[in-house]
């Protein structure tokens, strides 16, 4: 029912409010325990928002917070096995835009509430749903919003969980097994908007570079030089030395000892685009504009780049590694939008929001061995969170292969029934989890 309503997204400021309108009406008329519990309060933010503040028993306990949200990203019916927004079940999946990315989420948490205050649970420690309208243009309306209000009301978090990572299975070549990655830290980004100016004219006496001409030849450099290879900053070296003994010889005794192997460990990263994505600042060339008639010389040309920064360094970094390789001053530079990479979250013994995480992946999924921490190579809604907490972390606890990676945003989106149950039944034991006295324990080593 939720892959049914069309939440699309398009432009910043640009939403399906029809759509967004019914899934509001949607979910009250689903899960209605959820919405008549008087220690539930609902409010809706920015128009299409929903903020749920579930009050626990014990206000000694500090809250914390579940993120999702309803947009989704277009989805022209070309190349879908089953059209994008049926919703409809085949060979045990079900179909549709938002499966993966967030749907599955947000039905998954309301769904294990509701469960939970069925079976009369009452939580101990309080705690937020945040679902968010414009994720996939921004946050700007939805997340940013929810965010200043918890804010005005001097609400801290003790820690907070969102999209942004799975149980990831293939990623890394020679490692065979799944691992539960959890994203501590996420990229940044820098849209950079270059533009080359030339008088225009008859293209029957051309002049020898055009400004067209000029740009690709920038853009070109751009794309031939990637930025530097940071594979020694973030939480990538760790993510692997905790993985070293899941490989099989040599590969154990290579990822044992990155002091010594690392500068082939970052040439192997390189490889794959997403493995490569970790490891540096990416360089995307997006959008190219330029032209306005065959024999005319054109007057302006305009490419956009995006760039995903790694935790390790700076928009104002990027943005001069930019201007030195392109080394041209005819080529303008427009700094469009840009946001810093998300600070390192806690993963230590003491970080309750990791540990609980951790030890309900344990439970929920006991033939997972390894919990690593990682970085979201993505942007998701909790960057606009960071005033209210120091614990963010991003975690579907969904089994993802690369061909499901790219399906998100992509064609034939799917989940199983059985995957989006044990998502359900994730959120069902952390909440009970949340709620239980001592700290987590410490991890033990795995065998
Ligand atoms: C070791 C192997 C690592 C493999 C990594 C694979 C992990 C899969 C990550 C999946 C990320 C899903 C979250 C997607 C969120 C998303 O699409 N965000 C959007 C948000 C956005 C939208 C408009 C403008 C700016 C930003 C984005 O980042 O573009
Ligand atoms: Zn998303
Ligand atoms: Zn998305």
């Amino acid at each position: 029912g939720a892959i049914q309503i069309p939440t699309v997204s398009f432009n910043p400021g640009e939403f399906n409010t029809t759509a967004l309108a019914a899934f509001g009406e949607y979910i009250h008329k689903v899960f209605p325990t959820v919405f008549r519990t008087s220690f539930i309060q609902h409010e809706v933010v920015g128009e299409y928002s929903h903020l749920f503040t579930v009050q626990g028993s014990d206000p000694s306990l500090q809250p914390y917070m579940l993120l999702a949200h309803i947009d989704v990203v277009p989805a022209p019916d070309q190349g879908w096995e089953v059209p994008p927004f049926s919703g409809l079940e085949r060979d045990g999946f079900i179909y549709g835009r938002g499966t993966l990315d967030n749907k599955n989420s947000v039905m998954a948490i309301l769904q294990a509430l509701e469960l939970l205050l069925i079976r009369n649970y009452i939580p101990r420690r309080s705690f937020f749903i945040a679902l968010g309208h414009d994720e996939e243009v921004s946050g700007a309306h939805g997340a940013q919003k929810i965010s200043a209000l918890l804010q005005a009301r001097g609400v801290q978090l003790a820690f907070i969980v969102d999209e942004g990572s799975f149980i990831l299975d293939g990623f890394i070549p020679s490692l065979k097994k799944p691992f539960a990655m959890v994203s501590v830290s996420e990229k940044g980004s820098l849209n950079l908007m270059l533009e080359v100016n030339k008088t225009p004219g008859h293209s029957s006496a051309p002049p020898k570079e055009t400004s067209i001409g000029i740009l690709a030849a920038a853009v070109s450099r751009l794309e031939q030089t990637p930025m530097p290879n940071m594979f020694g900053s973030g939480p990538l070296k760790m993510t692997l030395q905790q993985l070293a003994n899941e490989f099989s010889f040599p590969a154990n005794v290579i990822f044992n000892n990155l002091w010594l192997f690392w500068p082939i460990v970052s040439r192997l990263m390189e490889r794959e685009d997403i493995t490569n994505a970790l490891v540096r600042t990416t360089t995307a060339v997006t959008m190219f504009n330029a032209g306005i008639k065959v024999n005319v010389i054109p007057p302006v040309a305009q490419a956009t780049v995006n760039f995903r920064i790694h935790p390790a360094q700076t928009v104002q970094e990027v943005l001069k590694l930019a201007k030195d390789i392109v080394v041209d001053d005819r080529v303008q530079f427009h700094v469009l939008e840009s946001f810093e990479p998300l600070p390192v979250s806690p993963f230590d013994d003491q970080a309750l929001g990791y540990q609980l995480i951790r030890q309900t992946i344990q439970s929920v999924f006991p033939e997972i061995n390894i919990v690593a921490p990682g970085t979201c190579i993505a942007q998701t809604d909790s960057r606009h969170y960071t005033n209210l907490t120091t614990g963010i972390y991003r975690f579907n606890p969904v089994y993802l292969q690369p061909q499901d990676f790219r399906s998100i945003h992509g064609i034939n989106e799917r989940i199983s029934v059985q995957a989006y149950e044990t998502q359900v039944k994730f959120i069902f034991e952390f909440i009970q989890n949340a709620d239980t006295e001592q700290r987590p324990v410490s991890h033990l080593h795995e065998l």
